[in-house]
């Protein structure tokens, strides 16, 4: 489709979709597309970690590992996916192929997740881990692949149906579009915790991950399915060329020429990238300096992300030592991630309409970097407080586990069979104990049947906890196994409550709003206009390095203590913080449209009669305005820090 120019104003209109309240009628189809998507993969994520311990049966360090290189990966491949969009297949089509290989990897994680299927001996347990783990690990490819590569597309897709008339429906698009996105993280973190603790299964009942991985899946099918249906209504750009080569080359260029003209006899330059003159053009050279400003910038926040993202992974995992019974609901351990989408849905509203305005009133000029780092400071603060409910934890037990385990001890002369509607003992012989099976939490029935006997008895069972129940020999027919089978709790339930988990929830929230939201803005109002699309993929490399960081710290501290891990992140964060702050006070703010408008002006004036000598001066000073952070001529604009 073509741009269409209205002849009054003279401005682009994108596109001939219909429009409904001065919005693009294909807008809705994107927006539908990213909740789908997002419930997908944050879905999948929530129960991920607890796949990998209680199907998988790998113990905690190397669950958090493998999590983290998953996260890093989904945030490594939207540099793969903006480069493909933008140098040869453009966003459209990049979204479609994409969400196929991001749907197969979904299907895949499902599939995986069905113990039935190498259940030969039919025990409830997989007999051929390797195919489960190759399967998953495959599954967890594609979806890193798929939601990485689309995610630099979708919201610039979305942002191209716009007109140039249009710039205020776009700004509340872009706002409808992250609450989207927090829309869908909140309704799956809430269902597949659910889902993966139901028990199903054809031979034998176990938690359902292939349900809880399998609705995920659905929905990225249904995110396909909605944004091919609004095909006919999209803008579609065409590939504008591969603008991050052309940087990585402009780059290269001014190294090696550096290089070259190393000796003395050749003037220096101001600065190292006007080393690229001889070759590229001035307004590249100057969009490429204001990119690389900014990228200077990111070098400390990775640290952030290595903390943010341990939600999923760290404090999951000590949420499943922890009391979830709220009286009236039960959470599960999965589920606390859901305080996250919750506060942000609170958060960015009351901190735009409130607390931002009370700040500015009160005449402090609360920047975005300066906001960044209150964001830092706040996750530095978040683990501090995890640290602390890891030390209660300690404290008050000495098992690792949320499941109640329950075994029977037949003190009778004749075999008996224990059940309950979810759980089968089996058949346990005279003077013989069953094995330890998983109980869910709350009450639970049992039902024994040994001959003519047949009797049932109830118990309660807290989180964690664990016992033995014996069946005494006197047990016949018209006893009353509620009164007569006594059992002996092994391992007390767990006392400390999930909802201390609450306050390092709100901190990390907290932080993620004026980090993360912040943080985007900022990028994409430094960013050149048609370097936009590389600095969002460069912020989120930063989230890629940040849970590398995490496999690293955690591999070489190797801490026995969970809290000290803990502390050590939160001090890690303070310092980077710190260094951040010094960071932030040096950057001067740009207007890049200014500083291009003023480049372009001054290509155009080659047609008029001015004279070299001028022109040569003005671009000098244009290029100090770049290169000195204390120019006087941008001083009314910007502002430091
Ligand atoms: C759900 C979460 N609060 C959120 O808003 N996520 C955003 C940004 C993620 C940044 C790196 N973890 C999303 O796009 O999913």
């Amino acid at each position: 489709m073509a741009d269409h120019e209205d002849p009054k104003t003279g401005k682009k209109n994108k596109g001939t979709s219909k429009e409904v309240c001065g919005y693009p009628l294909s807008i809705f189809f994107i927006v539908v597309n990213e909740f789908c998507e997002r419930f997908s993969y944050y879905g999948m994520r929530a129960v991920l970690v607890l796949y990998f311990k209680y199907f998988l049966r790998w113990d905690d360090d190397l669950a958090t590992s493998i999590y983290h290189t998953f996260v890093a990966l989904c945030y490594l491949t939207p540099i793969l996916g903006a480069i493909v969009a933008d140098s040869w297949l453009g966003k459209f089509k990049t979204i479609i192929y994409l969400s196929i290989v991001y749907a197969i990897g979904q299907v895949a994680m499902a599939v995986s997740a069905i113990h039935d299927i190498t259940d030969t001996d039919r025990d409830g347990t997989p007999n051929n881990m390797t195919f489960h783990v190759v399967l998953s690990m495959v599954g967890l490819f594609l979806i890193a692949l798929g939601t990485g590569g689309i995610k630099p597309c979708v919201a610039a897709f979305g942002g191209d149906q716009f007109g140039d008339h249009q710039e205020r429906q776009r700004r509340t698009f872009f706002s409808v579009f992250y609450l989207c996105i927090n829309g869908g993280s909140l309704l799956s973190t809430i269902i597949t915790p659910i889902l993966r603790a139901q028990n199903c299964g054809i031979y034998s009942k176990q938690k359902c991950y292939s349900l809880a991985f399998g609705v995920p899946a659905a929905l990225m099918v249904v995110a396909l399915v909605v944004f091919i249906v609004g095909s006919g209504m999209y803008y579609k750009a065409k590939p504008e060329g591969n603008i991050m080569g052309d940087v990585c080359k402009c780059i290269g260029f001014a190294i090696s020429n550096r290089y070259k003209h190393r000796s003395k006899q050749y003037p220096s330059r101001e600065h190292w990238m006007d080393w690229a003159e001889d070759k590229y053009d001035k307004l590249l050279i100057a969009q490429i300096k204001m990119v690389l400003k900014v990228l200077f910038l990111y070098i400390p926040l990775p640290m952030f992300w290595t903390l943010f993202d341990q939600k999923g992974s760290r404090w999951t995992l000590q949420a499943t030592t922890m009391d979830g019974n709220f009286g009236a609901i039960v959470i599960q351990p999965d589920q606390m991630q859901t305080v996250n989408p919750i506060l942000i849905l609170t958060l960015v509203p009351i901190m735009d309409s409130v607390i931002y305005p009370l700040i500015k009133k009160c005449g402090l000029n609360f920047t975005p970097l300066k906001r960044m780092t209150v964001g830092m400071f706040l996750a530095a603060l978040a683990f501090v407080c995890a640290a602390v409910v890891q030390i209660e934890i300690d404290v008050s037990r000495k098992h690792l586990t949320y499941f109640n385990l329950t075994q029977f001890v037949n003190g009778m002369n004749k075999p008996v069979n224990v059940s309950t509607s979810e759980v089968v003992f089996g058949q346990i012989e005279k003077f013989h104990y069953s094995n330890y099976s998983q109980i869910r939490n709350g009450r639970a029935t049992f039902f024994l049947q040994s001959g003519q006997l047949s009797c049932a008895f109830s118990r309660d069972f807290g989180f964690g906890s664990s016992y033995t129940f014996f069946i005494p020999s006197t047990l016949s027919l018209g006893s009353n196994c509620q009164e007569s089978i006594t059992g002996a709790e092994d391992i007390k339930p767990n006392s400390v409550h999930m909802a201390l988990q609450v306050p390092q929830y709100f901190f990390i929230t907290a932080g993620e709003v004026m980090f993360s939201v912040t943080g985007l803005e900022f990028s994409y109002s430094q960013a050149p206009s048609n370097m936009k699309a590389v600095l969002q993929a460069g912020w989120l490399l930063t989230v890629a390095i940040g849970n590398f960081i995490v496999l690293i710290v955690a591999e070489v501290a190797k801490l026995p203590k969970q809290w000290t891990e803990y502390v050590l992140f939160a001090s890690l964060l303070l310092c980077v913080c710190i260094i951040f702050s010094i960071m932030a006070y040096f950057y001067t703010y740009i207007d890049p449209t200014e500083i291009e408008a003023k480049f372009r002006r001054n290509v155009g004036d080659d047609d008029d009669d001015k004279n070299d000598k001028q022109r040569k001066l003005e671009m000098e000073m244009m290029k100090r305005d770049l290169d000195r952070s204390d120019d006087e001529h941008y001083k009314g604009k910007q502002t430091k820090m």
